[in-house]
Formats: C-alpha cells, structure tokens, sequence
C-alpha cells in the first residue's frame, strides 16, 4: 500500500499498454507492489505457489531491502487454525497476487476504487484472502493508514465490520471502466433499484461485504484468477458466493488458464445466488461457452 502511494505522490507513474488492449494498463506501482509481494512470500514460503498479475517473479532481481516483509500478523496468528486446514501442504496451495487492483481508476485519480488483493487456494478452491486498501476514507482522513481485510474459511474476517444490504431495494455494482452491450444486457434482466460503477474487483466486493451492494454482476471476459481469488476467500467465509455466470465456482489450482471467461457474478449470504443467476436470459449465458 505504502509502495502504491509513494508512486503517486511522486508522480511518475511509467504508465504502459499491456498488449494491445488500451483498456489494460500496467503502472510502477503495479511493478513495484508486485515486486514486494512476491519477493517476500516466497522467501518466507518457498514451497508454495505463488502467481502474480505482473508474470512471474525474478528470484534473482535485488528488490530494496525495506520492500521484503518478514513480520507476521500476530493477531491473526493468535487465532487458531480451522482444523481441516491443519494438515494441508505445501503444494495444495496457491497464492493469487493482484499487486494492484483497479490500475485504471488509479491512472485517473479514483483512489479509494484501488485496491491490493493476495488470495489463498487450498486444493483448487478460493477459502481466503487479504484485500488492502491503501487509500481507504481518504477524502475525509488525509493521511489515511488504509485498512487490511482478511477472510479465511472456517475462521471468519478482519478488518471491518460486516454489512447486511437494505431490504427495500436491490442495488448491483459493476464494472465502470470495461463495459459492453453484452455486460449491459445482463444488468438489465436483473432489474435493479439502482447500480453503483465502480473499479477494480476487490472494491466491488468490499461494497457487498459492507451491505453497498447485493451483487456483483459482471458479464464479460476480462477478469482473471487473481482478480478474483481473495475478494471470493473472503466472500465465502462470510458464507457469500461469488461464481461465473452459469453459477459455477472457478478453480484456482496452478495449472488453470487464467481468464474467468465465463464472467463474475458474487453475493453474500443475504442473496439467493442460484435465484439472481436464473433470471439472466439462456441466450446471453450461451455468449460465455466453456
Ligand atoms: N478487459 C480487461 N482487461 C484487463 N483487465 C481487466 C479487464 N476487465 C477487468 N479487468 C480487471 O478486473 C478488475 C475489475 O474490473 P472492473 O473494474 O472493470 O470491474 C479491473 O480492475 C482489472 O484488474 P487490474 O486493475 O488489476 O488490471
Ligand atoms: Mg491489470
Ligand atoms: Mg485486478
Ligand atoms: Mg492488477
């Protein structure tokens, strides 16, 4: 977060295209926080798989030494560990690293949209994960610390205080920055109250967790496994959902290809998920084949 914040208030962002898509952009910041995650989880967990946004990790790059974290959270530490986690491995889990979330509301001054998401599989399955949010209340608190939100199936979330959404009208939140007819459609055939567009996918399932939002609803191809592991570890522990548009869950094992091509739907437990994903027309699901 602190890496994040130093790039834009020295503001060279180094702002370059990813392939040949002007809507997927890469800054320093992405670089940097990439760079300071992975070095340090994989030093201190070097059995375990670890995929960032930003391609793999150089183990053999210097990375600046006040980069590399080697403190543990003691608080979480202190909790214990849900049994059917005690006796996995190694080579059951895979860390997805999105270093920073919502890089296009970061390049137009959207701060409080981005976020830093580090998601924990266990055998293919998102159970838990961190959502960081750097700039959190930073309208209202000018120096703001930002705030960690954690989840872990089993144990429970950090962080924040959980929401339940009002019952008198039924709010989406969606995409603001990679919108098409296609995403549209989908909105539409769930006729809600209101929609709330905003960036990054760690952001949109802050607002469901805080009772913002009752869904999350995203009908297009361009999120990825890491954009989606820990706001879905975190979902799932709070007994909320979050799977692509035929209601199915992702798998977050090493060897997946990474695209969630089938698209994003997420709930929490106030919602009927199988009841919303219903309502969305067979014609527009048959654009998302396996
Ligand atoms: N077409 C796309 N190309 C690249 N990244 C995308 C695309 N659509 C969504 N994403 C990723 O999913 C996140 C959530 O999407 P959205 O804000 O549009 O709802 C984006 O912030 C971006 O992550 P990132 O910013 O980490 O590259
Ligand atoms: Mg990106
Ligand atoms: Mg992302
Ligand atoms: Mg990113």
């Amino acid at each position: 977060g602190n890496i994040i914040k130093d790039v834009m208030t020295k503001g060279e962002l180094g702002i370059v295209e990813k392939g040949s898509d002007v809507n997927d952009l890469q800054t320093e910041a992405d670089r940097s926080a990439q760079k300071c995650i992975l070095g340090s989880l994989s030093k201190q967990f070097p059995d375990v798989t670890i995929i960032g946004e930003e391609g793999p990790h150089n183990h053999e790059e210097e990375i600046p030494s006040e980069w590399l974290v080697t403190d543990l959270d003691d608080s979480v530490l202190a909790s214990t560990c849900p049994s059917e986690l005690q006796t996995i491995q190694p080579q059951d889990i895979v860390v997805w690293v999105d270093p920073l979330d919502g890089t296009s509301e970061y390049t137009q001054g959207l701060l409080d949209h981005v976020t830093v998401l580090i998601g924990l599989a266990v055998k293919g399955k998102a159970i838990g994960g961190v959502i960081h949010q750097p700039y959190y209340n930073y309208k209202i608190e000018k120096d703001t610390q930002g705030r960690t939100v954690w989840g872990l199936v089993g144990l429970g979330v950090g962080g924040f205080t959980p929401f339940k959404p009002p019952s008198n009208k039924f709010i989406i939140t969606t995409t603001r920055s990679h919108s098409d007819p296609t995403v549209v459609k989908a909105l539409e055939a769930l006729k809600p109250d209101e929609i709330i567009r905003v960036g990054g996918a760690g952001h949109k399932v802050l607002m469901l967790l805080e009772g913002k939002a009752h869904a999350y609803v995203f009908a297009s191809k361009g999120c990825k496994r890491w954009d989606t592991c820990a706001p879905e570890g975190i979902l799932r522990s709070l007994e909320g959902k979050l799977t692509d548009i035929h209601g199915k869950e992702y798998d977050y094992s090493k060897d997946v290809a990474y695209p969630n091509a089938q698209g994003v739907f997420g709930t929490s437990k106030y919602v009927n998920h199988e009841e919303l994903i219903a309502k969305i027309p067979q014609e527009l699901k048959d654009r998302f084949p396996y």
